[in-house]
């Protein structure tokens, strides 16, 4: 798979930058205001009863502010975070490592929950549940179980497809908080939020211009402003407008609806090829080369999202979005 601009997942460079960027409180947190507002108030409760929060599993696409969030948690409760991945933590005894190590009300966030081994899963449940832990000493006939107290705490979760959680382990969450995609206005307020971080000056048209071109994700808001504004310092004063925003995006091959090379080989390969489908999953992944799951997982989300695509049970359909889009007769039914 090739690397694309407009990916949701983060590259090395995200992650340098990102630090930076991430909003600290509830308050900064931009959007996502279903989720906020409960959050706020089951963490009020906790604190008013000086007990430790529920346990949290934030669900949704890549970038979109899960790991922020997890972060913003521990701050607002006023305790440490401790962080882990599902695919760091391969035996038993890992996670008891992790667990043991916690202090009172610490939040642990486990991110790509769901690739947890399910033999980890299984120590997992009593730590969620009752704050101990059974561990087996020993082997063979001599081998006992000693249970062991923990600390009370409350795990986050995060991952991208809340559906390969176990049901079990699913149901040990007392709150599931699903993230949206951001609206053009959210994308907009945190790219002039990021430029202020950055302390780059940017006009209103050009905020608003990356922010129509990001997907609805923050994380390629913040990434396409890094490279304007790389442009806007090299071929102009430094100031982002909507001049500069629109040329580097234009050479990036980042249309106006944030669709890249790819979208688009997708796309006018269903019209051009299949008189816009019905075609399988299977044959689509055929002409252009990739792997089904890829399609499924990276390539089709977001053209489901904006209507371009529509799944049905013979296959994808292009809509007459795209037609429009790329100003194309469609064809008589
Ligand atoms: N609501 C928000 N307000 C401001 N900035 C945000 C918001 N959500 C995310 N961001 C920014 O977007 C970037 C990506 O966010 P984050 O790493 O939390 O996403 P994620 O959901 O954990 O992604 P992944 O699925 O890859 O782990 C960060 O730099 C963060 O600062
Ligand atoms: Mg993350």
């Amino acid at each position: 798979m090739e690397d694309r601009i407009i990916s949701g997942e983060a590259d090395m460079l995200d992650v340098t930058f990102e630090q930076s960027l991430r909003p600290q409180t509830i308050r900064q947190y931009i959007g996502q205001d279903k989720v906020k507002a409960n959050l706020e108030v089951f963490i009020q409760a906790a604190k008013l009863r000086q007990e430790t929060l529920d346990h949290v599993l934030l669900y949704g696409p890549p970038g979109l502010g899960k790991t922020t969030l997890a972060a913003i948690i521990a701050n607002e409760m006023g305790v440490n975070l401790r962080t882990t991945a599902g695919p760091a933590i391969e035996r038993p005894g890992d996670l008891a490592a992790i667990l043991t190590a916690l202090e009172p009300g610490d939040v642990l966030f486990i991110d790509e929950i769901h690739r947890l081994p399910r033999s980890i899963e299984e120590v997992l449940y009593p730590a969620m549940e009752d704050f101990c832990l059974d561990i087996v000493i020993g082997k063979g006939p001599s081998a006992r179980s000693v249970r062991l107290d923990l600390p009370p705490f409350t795990l986050v979760g995060a991952t991208t497809r809340a559906g390969s959680l176990s049901a079990p382990l699913r149901d040990r969450f007392g709150v599931m908080c699903r993230l949206e995609y951001y609206t053009e206005e959210q994308l907009k307020q945190i790219v002039v939020r990021t430029a202020e971080v950055l302390e780059t000056g940017i006009d209103d048209q050009a905020a608003m211009e990356i922010a129509r071109r990001s997907r609805g994700t923050p994380r390629i808001a913040n990434r396409l402003l890094r490279r304007v504004r790389d442009f806007a310092q090299v071929r102009s004063n430094g100031t982002v407008d909507l001049l500069i925003t629109d040329e580097a995006l234009g050479l990036m091959q980042v249309d106006r609806l944030g669709l890249d090379h790819i979208d688009h080989k997708l796309l006018i390969g269903l019209i051009e090829k299949f008189r816009g489908g019905p075609v399988g999953l299977e044959t689509i992944a055929a002409t252009i080369g990739e792997e089904a799951h890829t399609i499924e997982d990276v390539y089709e989300p977001y053209l489901l999202q904006i209507g371009f695509l529509q799944r049905t049970p013979r296959g994808r359909i292009a809509t007459r979005l795209v037609y429009e889009h790329f100003q194309l007769e469609m064809p008589e039914q």
